[in-house]
């Protein structure tokens, strides 16, 4: 008989897979790998940054109270004694009158407190004149001023970035203490799936879900493992996911997950004692996705169907990864963008539409990305977005404000610069 499935909101099905989702150990990485990764512990400053009063500009460093009372009419001379870039400290000690010719970055020589530009300089036989007052610490960049010893810059569970891979490399760390990233496999199933390569032939089609998948976790910074392409045979499919399992930290199988007659993967959860979190989702589309948990492992099982597969992999398996990783930041960019065309479908369940989203200086706006049904795959290529309608509405027009979850905007405008 026909299991009749019972639909759960999107947000409950979320919660479920979190509330199953466990952060993984920590391990040390050498920092020119740790792009991408969360910090497992904070980034305390190990000194003071500068960690040395420094001349924030190429000129000259006196001492301020040598520079009182100097105007254009009574310009003030210095001797130059000494003479250093960035990387040299000065060998002597200023006395009255006196200045070392320096250049930005290079540690002010002792008793200085001021520079003068080279621009603020007129130069003369034995040194230079001024023609202002001095301030103790102009132009100095002082010790300290960006960071003390000891503050706490960045709290634990910060996305690596390129900034953050400036900060540790300033204090010395050569290995990052991070959380491990999950490994994900892979497994596409389906008798009517055909590889990249191969020619088309009658009723099959190329496996596109596959390698969607694989660039949705290149995208989140998660490596895969791919375990092909399977025919819609059960003791095959079992096999490969059992193997999956023991190779991996948490697997994404496509189709098979409804209830037709070759959809196994609802057969293979039974086998594996998995507990099944839900197999039924009040959304379109995806609404068949499923997720199981195996001796504590995720198991995902996506919609065969490419927009479906999708949307199940933004919504459920992102949040999932990045706790796993550490993250403070499950979620995708959520926002408010204008709908420039009609949508007049209903929507009984939450429905998911891949759309174009545009940020403007006007304000954002978001467009259909054309033919958006579950199987469709074109969209999915277009959008750069999903736009979310709640369930139980009759459908929107052009200049309704949409709720839209942002998905890998990267491309910029010139605009502001003219
Ligand atoms: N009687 C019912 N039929 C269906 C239901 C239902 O509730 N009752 N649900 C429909 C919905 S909704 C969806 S979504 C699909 C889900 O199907 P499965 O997840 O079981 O996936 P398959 O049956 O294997 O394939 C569906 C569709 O997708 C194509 N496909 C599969 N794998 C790939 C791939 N790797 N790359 C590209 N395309 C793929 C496949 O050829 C099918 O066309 O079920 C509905 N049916
Ligand atoms: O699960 Mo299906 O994608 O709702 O169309
Ligand atoms: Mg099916």
């Amino acid at each position: 008989m026909l299991e009749m499935r019972k639909p759960i909101p999107v947000s409950d099905a979320i919660a479920k897979v979190i509330n199953h989702t466990c952060q993984n150990t920590t391990e040390y990485i050498p920092l020119s790998e740790s792009y991408g990764y969360t910090l497992a512990e904070p980034i305390i400053a190990q000194q003071d940054v500068p960690h040395f009063n420094r001349s924030a500009y190429d000129g000259f460093a006196i001492r301020s109270a040598d520079s009182v009372g100097a105007t254009g009419m009574n310009r003030i001379p210095f001797r130059v004694i000494d003479h250093i870039g960035a990387g040299h400290v000065a060998k002597v000690a200023l006395a009255e009158g006196e200045a070392v010719r320096i250049m930005t970055g290079a540690a002010m020589p002792t008793h200085a407190d001021a520079v003068v530009m080279l621009e603020q300089a007129v130069v003369t036989e034995q040194g230079f004149t001024i023609r202002k007052p001095f301030e103790p610490h102009e132009n100095v960049s002082l010790q300290g001023e960006d960071a003390c010893q000891g503050e706490e810059l960045i709290p634990a569970g910060g996305f690596i970035h390129p900034g953050t891979i400036a900060l540790l490399a300033t204090f010395g760390y050569t290995q990052v203490r991070v959380t491990k990233k999950p490994i994900v496999g892979i497994l596409a199933t389906g008798t009517e799936l055909l590889d990249t390569f191969d020619d088309l032939v009658p009723g099959k089609i190329r496996n596109s879900n596959g390698p969607m998948i694989a660039a949705q976790l290149a995208r989140l910074g998660v490596e895969s493992r791919s375990y092909g392409m399977l025919a819609d045979d059960m003791d095959a499919c079992y096999e490969t996911v059992v193997r999956a399992l023991r190779e991996t930290d948490c697997l994404i199988t496509t189709g098979g997950v409804s209830v037709g007659d070759y959809d196994y993967l609802p057969t293979i959860y039974e086998r594996l004692g998995a507990e099944v979190l839900f197999n039924k989702v009040s959304m379109r589309p995806g609404s068949v996705t499923t997720a199981a948990v195996a001796n504590g492992q995720l198991l995902f099982g996506l919609s065969g169907n490419p927009s479906a597969c999708f949307t199940g992999f933004e919504l459920f398996v992102r949040p999932a990864l990045n706790k796993m990783m550490g993250s403070q930041k499950l979620y995708l960019p959520y926002e408010k963008a204008v709908l420039t065309e009609d949508f007049s479908k209903a929507n009984p369940f939450t429905r998911f539409i891949r759309a174009v989203y545009r940020s403007t200086p006007q304000g954002a706006t978001v467009t259909p990305a054309g033919f958006n049904k579950s199987n469709a795959v074109s969209s999915i290529a277009r959008g750069n977005a999903l736009i979310v309608l709640p369930g139980g509405s009759a459908g929107y027009e052009a200049g309704d404000e949409v709720d839209v979850l942002v998905l890998g905007v990267e491309e910029g405008t010139a605009e502001w610069l003219l």
